[in-house]
């Protein structure tokens, strides 16, 4: 009998990952030649100097962006050779987004903002991940608000919600908690890390501040568009000490 197949410890992956913007003398080599593993059921953080090229690989591997060459694999499959219909419907199946900004619909409560993707895809809502997911946030006494009457952090709870209620196979963050306080940055952290722990989701999160991610099992660092560094069970020290040796 064959074995059971082992469930792959990669979630999404970049081998030769180069993208160049513009041309000539003004090309700009955003991302200069990278290889890197995204493991599942972990928090991958993403970190380096502004201009090094952060987005520019979490856009490539989500496919919101086309590289120039290498390979991207997401969920077992090679997004570069997707069609735009293929990518559009990979985003909105199987991968999550939280962005700075939370992009919430302001004329609809925080339930429906939260049920969004899946109405759009006419999926059923599965109510009791959709009760986990909400719980895990806590938002419950919040559900029948409006965008206007919630804080930013509980907006960005909601737009976190928004990204799991789905079931992704990949949350991708980029800078979630740039807009908010430290109070309502812990609260989105601490969602994002038991929505790992908890859940089983696999998540990756672009972010300049170290106490945001010292909440990840491993912090990758770029330079230059390169990859120059990880770090495994990260803390801010150390993340702090990495940054200064790196700078
Ligand atoms: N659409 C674009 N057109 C031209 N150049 C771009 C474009 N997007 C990014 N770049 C350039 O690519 C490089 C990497 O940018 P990117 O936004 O990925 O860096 P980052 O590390 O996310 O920076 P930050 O921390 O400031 O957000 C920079 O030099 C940037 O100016």
């Amino acid at each position: 009998m064959d074995p059971t197949p082992v469930a792959p410890a990669v979630i999404a992956h970049a081998r030769g990952l180069v993208k160049t913007y513009g041309t000539g003398e003004t090309t700009v080599r955003a991302l200069d030649g990278i290889d890197v593993d995204f493991a599942r059921g972990r928090l991958t953080a993403i970190m380096g100097p502004s201009g090094s090229g952060k987005s520019t690989l979490m856009h490539c591997m989500a496919g919101l962006d086309r590289a120039t060459a290498g390979s991207v694999v997401v969920d077992g499959d090679e997004i570069g050779r997707m069609s735009e219909r293929q990518l559009t419907r990979l985003r909105r199946t199987r991968l999550g987004f939280v962005f700075q900004a939370y992009n919430l619909v302001p004329t609809l409560t925080a339930a429906e903002n939260i049920t969004l993707p899946l109405d759009i895809a006419r999926r059923p809502v599965d109510r009791a991940h959709f009760d986990a997911v909400v719980a895990a946030v806590g938002l419950g006494d919040r559900l029948s608000h409006r965008p206007s009457e919630l804080s930013g952090g509980q907006q960005q709870r909601v737009a976190c919600a928004r990204a799991l209620v789905s079931r992704p196979a990949v949350v991708f963050a980029d800078e979630p908690t740039g807009n908010l306080d430290s109070h309502s940055s812990g609260e989105v952290l601490g969602f994002l890390r038991r929505s790992v722990d908890d859940l089983g989701q696999s998540v990756v999160m672009v972010t300049h501040d170290p106490n945001a991610a010292s909440i990840a099992h491993r912090v990758v660092f770029l330079g230059d568009g390169r990859l120059v560094g990880e770090l495994l069970d990260p803390t801010a020290g150390t993340i702090l000490d990495a940054l200064r040796e790196l700078s």
